[in-house]
């Protein structure tokens, strides 16, 4: 039964006509089984009636099986030209990270002035429509954590500093200021705008790859305007085990299902914390929605489902940064 609206939410007038310039992204690529993930994320995302449609960037070599199973599934696909960085002799701290650079090309979504992009191995399980509404001019995402052995190239780590505890190891004096916030970029608010895509490409052109490829290139390209959102919109799983104190498994309302050995349809729970009570539950919980016939796409509009249960949530509240001290 749909929730009921509150009186007050149309004062005198007729549910707000939906943005057809808004809509969630998505980035798939190869032939493999992250396909899974986006249909588990078209699927999420329909259970939460999401006022907006879904739009998966896909590089060329997604097997058209996929691409139709995706439409299927009410997905808007969209086939982009891979983007590669400079030469290099990085080591990314996955080797794949080199696709990732691809996901810039949805700063060339013209057709659209605001996209909320998800990874595909992220489940969405609250309505989250009203990130939609934040303030342009600014770059929205969770920060991210550095406890993992992903980030054993880091200072950070060496240290034993995290930004999500950021008095618990305090950055020494003689190593300069603290590294400046730094976003997870699986999950994001962001405008595609034609002059902000050109610079990100040009400014790729000249700057060097690092481990974490093309989240450390936005995070240093969107730096002066990042705003951290809060963790219940990106939950990096590690913070499970390494931040127990910075989770609240009820309240969360994104899950990034990023850790070793953590996506759903490949979990096999042998990977370290991987046999974790919590994690089994998250897993499960990603299966149901995937499981679900009744989340299926039977054509409905998206503008239809949604603005019964697209409530008005709270202003999203910032975190405050951590005091420098
Ligand atoms: O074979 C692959 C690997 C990655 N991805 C896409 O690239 C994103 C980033 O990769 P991943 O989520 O595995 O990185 P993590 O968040 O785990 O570091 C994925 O979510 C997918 O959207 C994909 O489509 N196919
Ligand atoms: O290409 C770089 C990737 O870097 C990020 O994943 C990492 C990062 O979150 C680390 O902090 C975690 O330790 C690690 O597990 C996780 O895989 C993004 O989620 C992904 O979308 C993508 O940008
Ligand atoms: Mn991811």
């Amino acid at each position: 039964m749909a929730p009921q609206i509150p009186a007050d939410y149309f004062p005198g007038k007729v549910a707000p006509a939906l943005d057809s310039k808004r809509a969630y992204v998505t980035f798939l690529a190869g032939s493999g089984d992250y396909v899974k993930g986006v249909v588990g994320l078209a699927k999420g995302l329909r259970k939460v009636k999401s006022a907006y449609p879904l739009v998966v960037a896909i590089l060329p070599d997604v097997p058209e099986e996929h691409r139709e199973l995706l439409r299927e599934q009410g997905c808007i696909v969209k086939e982009i030209e891979p983007i590669y960085p400079p030469d290099n002799q990085i080591q990314f701290a996955m080797a794949y990270y080199v696709i990732n650079y691809s996901k810039l090309r949805i700063w060339n979504f013209l057709e659209y002035n605001k996209m909320v992009y998800l990874d595909a191995d992220i489940q969405v399980y609250d309505n989250i429509d009203h990130l939609f509404d934040l303030t342009d001019g600014y770059f929205y995402a969770v920060m991210d954590c550095f406890c993992e052995k992903t980030w054993s190239h880091s200072k950070q780590y060496s240290i034993g500093y995290c930004q999500q505890v950021p008095n618990k190891v305090t950055w020494p004096k003689e190593m300069g200021s603290p590294p400046p916030l730094y976003f997870n970029a699986g999950m994001f608010v962001h405008e595609p705008n034609k002059e902000t895509y050109e610079n990100l490409l040009e400014t790729l052109r000249i700057t060097p790859p690092t481990p974490f490829a093309e989240q450390d290139f936005l995070n240093m390209f969107f730096n002066s305007v990042y705003k951290p959102i809060p963790n219940v919109y990106n939950l990096v799983l590690a913070n499970i085990w390494r931040h127990p104190e910075n989770v609240e498994l009820e309240k969360i309302k994104v899950v990034h299902y990023c850790a070793a050995g953590s996506k759903p349809w490949r979990y096999t729970g042998v990977e370290e914390n991987m046999d974790r009570a919590d994690i089994k539950m998250l897993v499960k919980k990603w299966w149901d929605v995937y499981d679900d016939e009744s989340l299926d796409h039977k054509g409905e509009d998206f503008s239809k489902t949604s603005i019964l249960a697209s409530m008005p949530e709270p202003a999203v509240a910032y975190i405050p940064a951590p005091s420098a001290a």
